[in-house]
């Protein structure tokens, strides 16, 4: 169980001076700026849960994992995961969670992989029989059993993050933070993490916090997201739900052999080509199987096809309606 409450963290930040002469002053007389990165954050999140934490550039979200890792200090408020404070019983602590930081690597540069997961085996103490066990599970899951011997400073960035995901499972651990694990991948290689990240989280019941900026991440994996903005904690919800209640406008594709359009109120064109009509619904106004009704009124329908709402819109219009 993860619990936050009123989490606050300021970071303090030297000024940067535009002109000559303020640099100069500067050196004899630092001035600051405060950033307040989280305000008051709270949250709860249960065990086996796996949960999208989403928001804009610079929301807080990479400031709240590494409070929640324990390698940064909130200034106030509580943090509690699994009975401890992450910053307090580090070593006892770091044995319950995994951590992957998309954009910094926890391998050992010049090292083949499997040194970098030997080093880890004996920072943690695993158990040579758990170890081994977890090592050939994790290599053949994530398809990297070829490419451990290799240096990381060689591999591309899709094998590199599949070795970072299963460096930081080789201790079991009952928490994982992923902070934009697909970052610059391809298709394939998203597709390949997204699936074992599934896996994990419904076969070993881990707890999985993922940030992302990918929506696609937050479709295939999440039920519940909590959207932070400057700082503050702006909603917590089921995504469905949400992206029923922030997408007023749904999407319909019409194919006809013959007829006029003629658009009832809460429908707007889109595109009309050689018997094909692109519309969209404002569902405020008229439902999808009333403008079906309405449509098939004056066309002679072949095909329709209606687009539901993608968590990429949703996340326009919420970040549209706070602002962030
Ligand atoms: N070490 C630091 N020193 C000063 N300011 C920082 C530091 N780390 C973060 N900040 C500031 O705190 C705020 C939150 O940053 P954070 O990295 O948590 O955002 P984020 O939501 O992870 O952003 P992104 O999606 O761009 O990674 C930002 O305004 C950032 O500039």
């Amino acid at each position: 169980m993860i619990e936050l409450g009123n989490v606050c963290k300021t970071f303090k930040v030297a000024r940067r001076n535009a002109s000559f002469s303020e640099a100069v002053r500067a050196l004899f007389h630092k001035e600051y700026d405060y950033v307040k990165a989280l305000d008051n954050v709270s949250f709860k999140i249960n065990e086996g849960e796996m949960v999208g934490y989403i928001g804009p550039n610079g929301a807080g979200k990479s400031s709240t994992i590494k409070i929640m890792c324990g390698i940064l200090l909130p200034e106030s408020g509580t943090c509690i995961i699994n009975g401890r404070t992450p910053w307090k019983d580090r070593i006892k602590y770091v044995k319950d969670i995994g951590v992957v930081f998309g954009q910094r690597s926890q391998l050992w540069w010049d090292v083949p992989v499997v040194d970098s997961f030997e080093l880890l085996r004996d920072i943690y103490k695993i158990d040579e029989k758990i170890y081994k066990e977890n090592l050939y599970k994790l290599t053949s899951l994530l398809n990297i059993e070829t490419i451990i011997k290799t240096p990381t400073r060689q591999l591309s960035l899709g094998q590199r993050m599949r070795c970072e995901i299963a460096a930081s499972l080789l201790h079991n651990p009952r928490i994982l933070f992923l902070d934009e694990p697909t970052i610059g991948l391809d298709a394939v290689s998203k597709i390949a993490v997204r699936d074992f990240i599934s896996k994990i989280n419904k076969e070993e019941k881990t707890t999985v916090i993922l940030t992302t900026h990918d929506m696609q991440d937050i479709e295939a994996l999440t039920k519940r997201i909590i959207l932070i903005g400057k700082g503050k904690i702006l909603l917590d919800g089921d995504l469905n739900t949400l992206k029923k209640q922030y997408t007023e406008q749904k999407k319909i594709t019409v194919e006809y052999a013959s007829g006029t359009l003629s658009l009832c109120e809460g429908l707007t064109l889109v595109e009309s080509l050689h018997g094909r009509a692109v519309i969209t619904i404002d569902t405020n106004v008229i439902s999808v199987s009333h403008a079906i009704a309405e449509l098939s009124k004056s066309l002679e329908v072949l095909d329709i096809s209606v687009a539901g709402t993608t968590a990429e819109e949703m996340v326009v219009s919420l970040y549209k309606e706070y602002q962030i």
